[in-house]
């Protein structure tokens, strides 16, 4: 048996002891007899038609708000051991790197703010990308790495590197899809400039008024899309030919984001061609490489592909129930086991989750619940409780597949497989939610809840899907 095999309830799971406690439980099956009790196929589909009408679709990821939250809730930077990948605009030229911030000259009072934040040397991502943003003549770049690998400060540090604070105009605009967002970048400025007295930020930002005409004197400037582009055209406050460094961050976002990116193509338009362009992204898929090629003429371009998520060290089970109340007994049954360490239980719809965490709470469980209709700073500060150990168990939906470091969850229950759109075995999350980086990543357990025909063959699919991959 491989490790991506996945296993019914049997021994391997529990203690001697919690095994035979759990032989008489109905709701764990060793073996398959229960599908006699099954109803007929055609009932089933009703079942699930029923189900999925009761509970509305699945939960949705915004990917503004989850890039948010993963900003709110990361204070270190991400593991990656894999290589950063530099396709140079100019292959003939020398391929810079830093190992230190020394290395950079950068303004000693630049220098300072830097390290007052705790930088001690720069990030994996930020040893090719930094030179680059400062060679002269300047260079173009497109950066793609995950979350919080360093592309805001890089791009903070860059700015703020670049500005003369003896010109009171704008010189540098950076674009970001959301208000929230822009915010945040804003904070890494401010706090990284805290000793350059000179340097200015404003944010283009909703509910921002200014005068008319009058220009602004702040050499940042750091917006959304849309009142960027009304700053520098209706109320003429930023002259767009004097902008020297013109950044588009999360272009993946906001691209998916209705308006933003035609509003950005907008702005770039109205740019001097000699302006430096950079572009950052977390992923890197077709549509932002199309996007970003339109924007960025000869691009240099920096990939650090993110940590492949493996199965290996995880031991996966199934649990053969009947409904969702037998799902739930299940679970009880299981609690003990989910409180030794870290435990995350994932539930396709808000309303399921909402029902569960309020059923275990009712058992006397202690349980905290993550999901979607929360507002952004309330799911941070659960995550937070959750990351500190203050909550043993959490109920969540998809809307937290990514945003959890997992390493930290030793067993993950799947209380509704992940599926996609059309009903089919979704893959990505279910890796996403129980895998974990890196090949010497700690063990885990994954607990499937498998209630239906419909969900038997999901879980099959997914389990063709990882051994087919393993044989690579
Ligand atoms: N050189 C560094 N040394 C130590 N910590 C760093 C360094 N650069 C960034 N960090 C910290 O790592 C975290 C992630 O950095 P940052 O926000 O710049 O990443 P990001 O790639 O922009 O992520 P996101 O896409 O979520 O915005 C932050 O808490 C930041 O303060």
């Amino acid at each position: 048996e491989t490790n991506h095999t996945l296993s019914h309830t049997t021994g391997d799971f529990f203690s001697q002891k919690k095994k035979k406690h759990f032989k008489n439980k109905k709701n764990f099956r060793a073996k398959f007899p229960r599908w006699s009790l099954f109803p007929p196929a055609a009932n089933v589909v009703q079942n699930k038609i029923q189900n999925e009408g009761g509970e509305g679709d699945g939960d949705k990821v915004d990917l503004a708000e989850q890039s948010l939250l993963n900003k709110l809730i990361r204070h270190s930077l991400v593991k990656n051991r894999n290589q950063v990948e530099v396709q140079q605009a100019d292959p003939s030229s020398p391929l810079f790197s830093v190992k230190t911030f020394q290395e950079l000259r950068l303004k000693p009072e630049l220098l300072q703010g830097v390290f007052s934040m705790g930088f001690n040397r720069p990030s994996r991502i930020q040893e090719n990308a930094l030179p680059l943003m400062m060679a002269e003549p300047h260079q173009n770049l497109i950066a793609q790495s995950q979350s919080g690998t360093g592309k805001t400060a890089a791009f903070s540090l860059a700015m703020l590197s670049h500005v003369n604070p003896d010109n009171t105009w704008t010189q540098c605009l950076c674009v970001a899809p959301t208000y929230e967002l822009a915010l945040q970048i804003g904070q890494v400025i401010e706090q990284m400039g805290k000793f350059c007295p000179n340097v200015k930020l404003a944010y283009a930002i909703r509910g921002n008024r200014m005068e008319r005409h009058v220009k602004l004197q702040e050499q940042i400037v750091i917006g959304t899309p849309g009142t960027i582009l009304d700053w520098c055209t209706k109320y003429k406050l930023i002259d767009p030919q004097k902008i020297t460094m013109f950044v588009l961050d999360e272009a993946d976002v906001m691209i998916a984001m209705q308006g933003h990116r035609d509003q950005s193509i907008r702005i770039h338009r109205l740019l001097n061609k000699d302006c430096q362009m950079l572009l950052f992204s977390a992923t890197f898929e077709d549509s932002v490489m199309k996007f970003a090629e339109r924007v960025i003429p000869d691009p240099n371009i920096i990939r650090l592909k993110r940590e492949e998520e493996t199965l290996d060290t995880i031991k996966q089970f199934y649990v053969l129930c009947r409904e969702k109340e037998d799902k739930f007994t299940a679970l009880c049954n299981l609690y003990g086991c989910l409180t030794i360490a870290q435990a995350m239980i994932f539930c396709h719809t808000r309303k399921m989750a909402a029902w569960l965490a309020s059923s275990l709470i009712k058992e006397g469980h202690q349980v905290a619940l993550l999901s979607g209709e929360m507002a952004v700073e309330q799911r941070a500060a659960v995550i937070e409780r959750f990351k500190n150990g203050k909550e043993k168990v959490l109920v969540t939906t998809n809307v937290c597949s990514r945003g959890i470091d997992v390493e930290q969850v030793s067993l993950v229950v799947n209380f509704d497989l992940p599926v996609d759109l059309e009903g089919n075995a979704d893959n990505e999350t279910y890796l996403h939610r129980i895998g974990r980086t890196g090949r010497f990543g700690r063990r885990g357990f994954a607990v499937n809840m498998v209630d239906s025909i419909n969900s038997m063959e999901i879980i099959k699919q997914i389990e063709m899907h990882f051994s087919e991959i393993s044989l690579f």
